[in-house]
């Protein structure tokens, strides 16, 4: 038995907060504005994973109107989701994350990213791949008001 699931972020670029992209803080003058962490990418690994087990999304299971997730490590919140899919006696088959960003530049930062990850899912860093890319400056991305990020999980029986 296979489940795929597909997740998509967005979040604002802004002065004054941690650039925290993977559960890596990445050195850069502005960071992602969220009520949580804004963790672009572990959010959209966690929908991803939540859309393959019929979960609905983050903020079904942790509401953007709770203080309890003011702030939140969003690397706690995967791995609250992560559990949901053990429980169900899944396990990752694969999983592909692209990261949509002008800047800064992923590609030093992207292993890390994979093993945080891969720790999380409780998997082999060889079943995670994380891409990035630019838009060529073209729209949100590509003038460096947000950064984006998809995914798409295979969880197997
Ligand atoms: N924020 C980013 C964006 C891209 N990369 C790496 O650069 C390569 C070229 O990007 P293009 O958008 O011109 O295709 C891309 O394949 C990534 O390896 C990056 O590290 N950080
Ligand atoms: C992660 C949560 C948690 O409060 O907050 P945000 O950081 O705002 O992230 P978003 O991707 O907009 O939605 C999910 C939220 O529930």
């Amino acid at each position: 038995m296979i489940k795929v699931g597909q997740g998509f972020d967005v979040h604002q670029l802004v002065e004054g907060r941690p650039c925290i992209i993977g559960g890596v803080t990445i050195p850069y003058e502005k960071g992602l504005l969220g009520h949580s962490d804004a963790d672009v990418l572990l959010h959209a690994v966690s929908d991803a994973i939540l859309g393959a087990i019929g979960e609905g999304d983050i903020g079904r299971h942790f509401p953007d109107t709770d203080q309890a997730f003011k702030d939140a490590d969003s690397l706690k919140l995967l791995e609250q989701v992560w559990a949901m899919v053990e429980k169900r006696g899944l396990k990752l088959g694969n999983l592909d994350a692209t990261i949509i960003a002008q800047r800064p530049k992923m590609a030093p930062y992207i292993p890390q990213m994979v093993e945080v990850i891969a720790k999380a899912l409780n998997t082999d860093p060889a079943n995670v791949n994380v891409k990035a890319t630019t838009t060529e400056q073209l729209g949100f991305t590509g003038r460096g008001e947000g950064i984006a990020a998809q995914c798409i999980v295979c969880l197997t029986a």
